[in-house]
């Protein structure tokens, strides 16, 4: 927990001007002025200092490392990488599936095939998550200055495949948990009907982009696929707007369950906020 919050405050001191940006994040401590970078950043290092330490001196040398090794790879790689290149989404998965390993390091004193399940899950869940996130909040991510696969795919055909194509990865791993004798049977069916549940959302969100559950007509649907071949960030961020404007997904589909993986951020104004 230490060395994770370590990584995150770090992940934010890097990131202030651009998360003072992004509806989503401006009113975190740091870009709202709340708490000040050199306060952050003495933060961060003397906990992830101590968190390391702790685990080596209490733990084993190989959960200190993992746990050291991921602070870099989430604040020194992903965090720049963010707003570089779109395989930023992928680097960043690694990441979050590390704790899980390094919990069963803590426990057995080594990573076996074994020990891979969890993260395997958690790797394939932050993909679909994140696709759906930079599709939802992409003009945000555009004015925090990051680069995500939604931005030139604006009718977002490409980030729903994504996103379904890692929950039917993530479709065997309870039954796989089952038969490597890591989980009872029970496990293994509440997996799978949680990763049916999360495919048949990435399956909607699939169909709502190439224009199945709309009435938006496949004339559109073409003249923005050939679009998006040949554009730059702008265009493909107007026809973006264009359209949503002109596809509207089911009443129910919208208003009920945007989208099933995570809610939709509220966004407050700043006048409302005072
Ligand atoms: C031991 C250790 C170091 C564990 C780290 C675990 C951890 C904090 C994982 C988070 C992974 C991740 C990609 C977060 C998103 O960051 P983001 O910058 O995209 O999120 P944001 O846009 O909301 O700031």
């Amino acid at each position: 927990m230490m060395v994770a919050a370590s990584a995150n405050t770090l992940n934010q001191v890097f990131d202030v001007k651009n998360d003072a940006k992004m509806k989503r994040t401006m009113r975190r401590p740091l870009p709202s002025g709340r708490i000040s970078p050199v306060h952050a950043a003495m933060w961060a290092t003397s906990v992830g200092a101590a968190g390391t330490t702790l685990l080596a001196c209490k733990a084993n040398y190989l959960a200190a490392g993992l746990a050291a090794s991921n602070l870099i790879l989430y604040a020194f790689v992903y965090t720049p990488l963010k707003q570089i290149h779109h395989v930023n989404t992928w680097v960043g998965a690694v990441v979050g599936a590390i704790p899980p390993l390094l919990g069963w390091a803590v426990a057995a004193s080594e990573v076996s095939l074994n020990s891979m399940i969890l993260p395997t899950a958690l790797y394939f869940w932050q993909l679909s998550h994140f696709m759906a996130l930079a599709y939802l909040c992409c003009d945000d991510y555009v004015a925090g200055g990051y680069r995500m696969l939604s931005f030139a795919d604006p009718s977002g055909k490409i980030t729903a495949w994504v996103s379904l194509r890692n929950c039917l990865y993530m479709l065997p791993l309870g039954l796989l948990a089952y038969k490597w004798g890591l989980t009872s049977g029970w496990f293994s069916f509440e997996a799978s009907l949680l990763t049916t549940g999360l495919t048949i959302g990435a399956l909607s969100f699939d169909l709502y982009c190439i224009g199945c559950l709309t009435n938006e007509t496949t004339e559109i649907a073409v003249v923005l696929c050939v679009a998006e071949l040949r554009d730059d960030e702008e265009s493909a961020r107007q026809k973006r707007e264009h359209y949503r404007a002109q596809s509207r997904p089911p009443v129910d589909y919208a208003s009920v369950a945007q989208f099933p993986f995570l809610p939709v951020p509220v966004y407050i104004s700043a006048q409302a906020h005072e």
